[in-house]
């Protein structure tokens, strides 16, 4: 069997992979650990589970993902984001345990034309994509057998916080919805990343280090509320208005498409 510890397990992710893969026939053991189980910024916590238990894989899905609260209490986002991938990357080290790390395409600023390689340098333009590019790089500076996999626009029609779920409730709740069609990005269903990193695992890849992953589609946020109204038979319905500006605390870059060729 091989045994994979997930961590922030109550997120949008870790309730993805919860649902497809708990009841596996595929002999994959997964032991989930939600904040309160597990709160990967105390180090000695960290190093007291895994003395515990023994892991081939832990799939960190913890990560503090509020943009906008990011900017008021930046520091916050840097304790998980950073200090928490941090202190995984040590410990999964020492108790030979690949980690397999989320991130995200807002760790660019958005300027580049191109989908953005991974040989493509960091430049993010707010606290969020700067707390999560140090966590980035305390793994790559502290490990080798890991993969950091940047991924964006992630949504779940069922689990966590997303763009899809709110605009569905805006749409039932509000007389107008006003999107912004100024950022350009691939909406990502957790489901198909879910599967990404899972196929990882199961193929026992050892192209450890930094991959892209998203879904194929490139469009607007307003392209994507069109499409989430239209799927869910509410676009006739909603008054759904295209804006240049939509009023937020953080900057988002204009253009953060991932390329797919690495
Ligand atoms: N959502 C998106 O659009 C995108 C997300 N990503 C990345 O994907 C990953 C998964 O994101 P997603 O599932 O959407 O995020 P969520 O915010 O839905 O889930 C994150 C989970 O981490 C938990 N958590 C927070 N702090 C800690 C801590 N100190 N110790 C343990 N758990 C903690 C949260 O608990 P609580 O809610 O109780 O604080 C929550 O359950 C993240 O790394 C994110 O940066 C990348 C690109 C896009
Ligand atoms: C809800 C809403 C947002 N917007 C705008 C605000 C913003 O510019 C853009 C996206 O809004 P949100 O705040 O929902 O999404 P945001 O939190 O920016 O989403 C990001 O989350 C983090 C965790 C990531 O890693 C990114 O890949 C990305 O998915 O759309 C509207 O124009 N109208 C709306 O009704």
């Amino acid at each position: 069997m091989t045994k994979i510890l997930v961590t922030g397990a109550s997120g949008q992710l870790g309730k993805t992979i919860k649902e497809l893969y708990s009841n596996n026939k595929i002999g994959l053991n997964f032991t989930f650990v939600t904040k309160e189980d597990l709160d990967i910024t105390v180090l000695n916590d960290l190093q007291v589970f895994f003395k515990k238990n023994s892991f081939d894989y832990c799939i960190n899905c913890a990560a503090y993902t509020n943009v906008e609260q990011a900017e008021k209490t930046p520091n916050i986002a840097f304790k998980i984001n950073a200090e928490g991938a941090k202190n995984l990357a040590k410990i999964c080290k020492v108790f030979s345990t690949v980690l397999i790390h989320i991130s995200t395409d807002y760790v660019f600023d958005g300027e580049k034309e191109e989908p953005y390689s991974t040989y493509d340098k960091p430049n993010p333009i707010n606290e969020y994509g700067k707390s999560k590019l140090e966590g980035e790089e305390h793994i790559r500076g502290l490990m080798k057998n890991y993969f950091i996999i940047r991924t964006s626009w992630l949504y779940s029609k069922k689990h966590g916080n997303n763009f899809y779920k709110s605009i569905l409730k805006k749409a039932k709740t509000e007389k107008k919805v006003f999107v912004t069609d100024s950022q350009t990005g691939c909406p990502t269903d957790a489901a198909n990343l879910s599967k990404f990193i899972i196929l990882l695992i199961v193929h026992k890849s050892h192209s450890f280090g930094m991959h892209h992953f998203r879904d194929q589609k490139i469009m607007t946020w307003f392209d994507f509320a069109k499409e989430i109204l239209s799927k869910n038979n509410l676009l006739a319905k909603t008054n759904l208005v295209r804006v240049a500006k939509y009023s937020t605390f953080a900057v988002r870059p204009k253009t953060s498409v991932l390329s797919l060729n690495n």
